[in-house]
């Protein structure tokens, strides 16, 4: 008769829990994972040595000192290697082609919570040193912006075990931008807003000398502040994505930005764009000369054209359909054919009520001419940000209130605008809403002061009849598009485009090899 007296050493489902029921509270971690653990080859000192190799710190649960069970495993990135005892995980809040981010909660103080993406060490498609690779890029550069530019999500901390990577960063509770599109097009004084922050992004990113090459709505996060969720300036105004007022945005304004970058995994430093280094991102928000040839940082400005009209119209440029009618398996080619020479339309019905202004920024930022196209600093000056300034609260490097980013961000801005005047909040021109539907460019009674703000923009008249669309400035004319640049680039080296390769739920999106 067989029983576990006659057969003692026999391996069985009940010794391993015996086992793991007489270990510690933190031996237990230990038991758990080295059972999921690839197991060495061989026993004794080839054990350790292959269990070396594979990156553990091999110890004996009897002899090691309590303290050296936060460190199981030898780091090979450098990370702190004690993610499970500082934080759990809740809930997934959101998935990339990269990892999972999760909703957790600090161990310490349940109430800090935060979001943590886990981006496995090994994929299908990559070796453990070239994920481990794209993991060491991708937080080198956020790590450069995080704290430095307030328009980008914060990094909190960086951790790792055998198996993952946790990146802590700041909570969004809103989500990505494209969740906010799902209900239309978003009000013209709303985008402008948005715009702001991700202009203020690019501009931040670019002064750091590096490409986000990845701007789209999935990228951009909205923060307590465009929910409502935060108390202060927004909340007070009803809150909600689409009741945000530009002047929050502003350092000086809201304490918090309504949306800030996140996703750095497509980002290149201008040397490797120097050098030739190509990425892949989403087809629709490429650059034309991204189908063609090198390209340098304006790629971004281009890819915020896109999203600007976007926001306005709720449809993607060259394409004569609503955003989600796009067809996601459009041949990589025709996307090229379309960004390089299809005109720019501002004739549909959903463009009636929108302003001149609007209109001519985004047709600066979507020049085909990457030497002519409208850099991010100077659309932050750009006369339709001006319109949209209801309630102006001049930027100072105190607003900052001891936040580096916050008081970089009022600093750029103060020195940016030497003619800077103050306008009062309470002055009957700073109180006047702006116009909630500007179908005839009408500025009746919002009487906005741009040039007192620091624009640079002229003075918005009064609307008077015939005349009340306000004139744009010389500088800054609405320009026709230049379908001869597509020509050019049909004969372009596209070698293989991988549509089927898509990271974004909502654009057709492919990697692109050039040859
Ligand atoms: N800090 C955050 N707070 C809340 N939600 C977040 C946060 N970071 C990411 N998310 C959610 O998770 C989703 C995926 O995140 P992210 O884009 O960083 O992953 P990824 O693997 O790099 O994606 P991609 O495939 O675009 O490269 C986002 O679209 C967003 O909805």
């Amino acid at each position: 008769m067989r029983s576990s007296a006659l057969f003692p050493r026999a391996p069985c489902r009940e010794r391993l829990s015996t086992l793991r029921a007489n270990v510690c509270a933190l031996c237990k971690r230990h038991v758990r994972a080295a059972v999921s653990a690839p197991r060495p080859a061989r026993r004794g000192r080839g054990a350790s040595r292959s269990a070396r190799k594979a990156g553990f710190q091999v110890q004996s649960c009897a002899v090691a000192a309590p303290e050296r069970h936060v460190a199981l495993y030898r780091s090979e990135l450098g990370y702190r290697t004690d993610f499970a005892a500082q934080y759990s995980l809740l809930e997934i809040i959101g998935k990339g082609n990269f990892g999972t981010v999760w909703l957790a909660a600090s161990r310490e103080e349940p109430s800090h919570q935060v979001a943590v993406k886990v981006v496995p060490k090994s994929r299908e498609d990559r070796s453990h040193e070239e994920s481990l690779e794209c993991i060491r890029r991708e937080v080198a550069m956020w790590g450069s912006l995080s704290g430095d530019s307030r328009y980008v999500a914060e990094l909190l901390g960086l951790y790792e075990d055998v198996h993952n990577v946790y990146l802590v960063q700041q909570l969004c509770q809103g989500g990505d931008l494209s969740e906010a599109l799902k209900d239309g097009p978003l009000p013209e004084a709303c985008c402008a807003a948005v715009m702001w922050c991700v202009l203020s992004a690019i501009r931040d990113c670019h002064d750091h000398r590096l490409a986000l090459m990845d701007v789209k709505p999935q990228n951009f996060l909205l923060t307590a502040a465009a929910t409502g969720v935060a108390e202060g300036p927004s909340s007070s105004s009803g809150g909600g994505v689409r009741h945000l007022r530009l002047e929050d945005q502003v350092a000086g304004g809201s304490a918090c930005p309504c949306v800030v970058a996140c996703d750095f995994g497509c980002s290149l430093s201008y040397t490797e764009l120097m050098r030739g280094a190509k990425r892949a991102g989403s087809p629709v928000f490429f650059a034309p000369e991204q189908f063609t040839s090198s390209y340098g940082l304006v790629v971004d400005e281009w890819a915020a054209g896109v999203m600007l009209y976007l926001l306005l119209s709720g449809r993607y440029p060259f394409w004569d359909c609503k955003r989600d009618e796009l067809d996601k398996t459009l041949p990589a080619y025709q996307v090229m054919l379309a960004v390089c020479s299809a005109p720019i339309a501002f004739g549909g019905p959903e463009w009636r009520g929108i302003s001149r202004e609007a209109r001519d920024l985004v047709s600066q930022l979507l020049d085909r001419n990457p030497a002519t196209r409208l850099t991010a600093d100077a659309a932050l000056e750009h006369p339709w940000f001006a319109r949209w300034m209801t309630a102006p609260r001049p930027p100072s490097p105190e607003a900052g209130n001891g936040n580096v980013a916050a008081t970089k961000d009022a600093a750029r801005t103060t020195k940016k605008s030497p003619r800077r005047g103050r306008a009062s909040s309470d002055s009957p021109a700073a109180a006047a809403p702006p116009p909630e539907d500007s179908a005839a460019g009408c500025c009746c009674g919002t009487p906005v002061q741009s040039a007192a703000l620091g624009f640079g923009g002229p003075t918005l008249s009064p609307c008077c009849g015939a005349s009340n669309i306000v004139p744009l400035p010389s500088h800054a004319p609405v320009r026709a598009t230049t379908p001869s640049a597509g020509q050019a680039a049909t004969s372009a080296s596209v070698a293989a485009m991988d549509v089927a390769g898509s990271d974004d739920e909502d654009a057709p999106s492919c990697s692109v090899d050039f040859l």
